[in-house]
C-alpha cells in the first residue's frame, strides 16, 4: 500500500526571549529555523550550483510563481518532473504566490476582487492570476511551502488603502486555502502559509494576524514590509504582529533582509527569511563579512593581499586575495559574481547557524551583541 507521506509539521525546540529555535518537516526534508532561504527566482540561485548552496547549510530555496508561470511555464515544469528535478534541488522549496512580483514587475496591471490581470514583462502576453490559479501553479511546480495570493501595497499609504488591501488579502486567504485543500496539499505534506498584511497600522496588523490564525494554515508570513519603510517601522510592526501569531506555527518575514534586519527580526520572533541581498550584492562586487561590508569595486583593494576572512571555512572567503577579487570585479569577469555570491551566502548561513546554536544555549543576546561588535 502506498504509505501516506508525513504531514507538514513544525516543532519548537527552544526559545530565548522572543527568539525561537525550531524545525519544519516538509516532503523534501527538514528546515532548521531560524532559516535563511536563498532566492532562486528563475529556478536557479544565480551564479551557484545547487550542491554548493546545500553545502553552505541551506535547507530551503525560494522560487517565484510569477517568473516561472511566464517562463518556462508551470505545466511545462510539471511535465518535466517538477521544480525539484528540473533544477536538481532535492530539498525543500518555498514559492511566493506572484502578487508582489506582479505589482513590481508586470505591465498594465489591473487588480480587482477576482485577482490581478497583467501583461508579461517578457513578451506582453496577457494573464489573469487568481488565488486559485496561484495555488494551482505552486502545486504544479511541486512546491513544499506555498503562499496565498495577497495584495502588498507600498508604504507610506493612507490607512483606508491599507485596510482595503488587508481585507482583500483575507478574502483571498480563504480562497487560496480552499484550493490548496481541494488539490490535496495537506495529504501530500505540503504547507500553505497565510500572509499577514496591515501596513504600518498596528490595529490592522493585529486584525489580519488574528483572522488568519482562525484559518488552518501550516504557517504564517508577515508581508507588506521591506517595501521602503524605515527599519524601525518594520521592527515596530513585528513587535505588534508576532505576539498575535500562533506560537506553534512557523513565521516567515518576506523579503528580509540585511544581516542586521535578520538579527533584530529573530529577536522579535521570526523564523524564516528570504532576500536577494547576498546574491544580488555579490553580483555587484559587494562582500558581506564578519567585519562588515567590503565594496570590491573600490581601488583601495587593488594591492591588498589579504583574503576576505582568513577564519571563514568558505574557500571564496579564505583563499582569494582582495586584490584578485578587485581585479575580477573591475574586469567584469564572471568568476567575481561566483566567488562573491559564494562568500555572501556562506556568511548568511554562518550567521543563521550561530543564531540557532545561541538560542539553544540560551545565549542569543550575547551572540547578537558579539555579531554587532564585529561590524563596528
Ligand atoms: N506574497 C508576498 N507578499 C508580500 O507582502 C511581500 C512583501 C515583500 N517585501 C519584500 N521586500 C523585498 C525587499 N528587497 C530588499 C533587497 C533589494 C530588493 C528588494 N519582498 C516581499 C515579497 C512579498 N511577497
Amino acid at each position: 500500500m502506498t504509505h501516506a507521506p508525513q504531514r507538514f509539521a513544525f516543532r519548537l525546540l527552544a526559545t530565548d526571549g522572543m527568539a525561537r529555535r525550531g524545525e519544519i518537516t516538509t516532503p523534501h526534508g527538514l528546515v532548521r529555523t531560524p532559516a535563511f532561504m536563498p532566492v532562486g527566482t528563475q529556478a536557479t540561485v544565480k551564479a551557484m550550483y545547487t550542491d554548493q548552496v546545500r553545502a553552505l547549510g541551506a535547507d530551503v530555496v525560494l522560487g517565484n510563481t510569477y517568473h516561472l508561470m511566464l517562463r518556462p511555464g508551470a505545466e511545462r515544469v510539471a511535465r518535466l518532473g517538477g521544480l525539484h528535478h528540473f533544477m536538481q534541488w532535492p530539498h525543500t522549496i518555498l514559492t511566493d504566490s506572484g502578487g508582489f512580483q506582479v505589482m513590481s514587475l508586470a505591465q498594465l496591471r489591473k487588480l480587482d476582487e477576482t485577482g490581478v490581470r497583467f501583461q508579461s514583462h517578457i513578451d506582453g502576453q496577457k494573464y489573469h492570476l487568481t488565488p486559485e490559479r496561484s495555488v494551482e501553479i505552486q502545486g504544479l511546480l511541486g512546491s513544499d511551502i506555498q503562499m496565498q495570493l495577497d495584495e502588498c501595497i507600498a508604504l507610506p499609504a493612507p490607512e483606508q488603502e491599507v485596510q482595503r488591501a488587508m481585507e482583500l488579502s483575507l478574502r483571498w486567504a480563504e480562497r487560496s486555502r480552499a484550493k490548496f485543500e481541494a488539490m490535496g496539499g495537506v495529504e501530500k505534506g505540503q504547507g500553505l502559509y497565510g500572509i499577514v498584511q496591515g501596513g504600518d497600522v498596528p490595529h490592522l496588523r493585529v486584525r489580519s494576524a488574528e483572522s488568519l490564525a482562525a484559518m488552518p494554515f501550516e504557517g504564517y508570513s508577515v508581508g507588506g514590509l521591506a517595501v521602503g519603510e524605515p527599519q524601525e517601522v518594520m521592527l515596530r510592526m513585528l513587535e505588534v504582529t508576532t505576539p498575535a501569531m500562533p506560537v506553534d506555527k512557523p513565521r516567515y518575514l518576506m523579503g528580509v533582509g540585511t544581516p542586521e534586519d535578520i538579527l533584530e527580526s529573530v529577536a522579535r520572533g521570526i523564523d524564516q527569511f528570504d532576500c536577494v541581498m547576498p546574491t544580488r550584492a555579490g553580483r555587484h562586487g559587494l562582500a558581506f563579512t564578519r567585519r562588515g561590508k567590503i565594496n570590491l569595486k573600490n581601488a583601495r583593494h587593488a594591492d591588498d593581499p589579504r583574503p576576505l576572512d582568513e577564519e571563514s571555512d568558505c574557500p571564496a572567503a579564505r583563499q582569494y586575495s582582495r586584490a584578485y577579487l578587485h581585479h575580477l570585479v573591475k574586469a567584469g569577469e564572471g568568476l567575481a559574481a561566483m566567488l562573491l555570491t559564494w562568500n555572501n551566502l556562506a556568511y548568511y548561513q554562518q550567521l543563521m547557524q550561530g543564531m540557532r546554536e545561541s538560542i539553544e544555549a540560551g545565549r542569543f543576546q550575547d551572540y547578537r551583541a558579539s555579531v554587532k561588535e564585529g561590524w563596528a
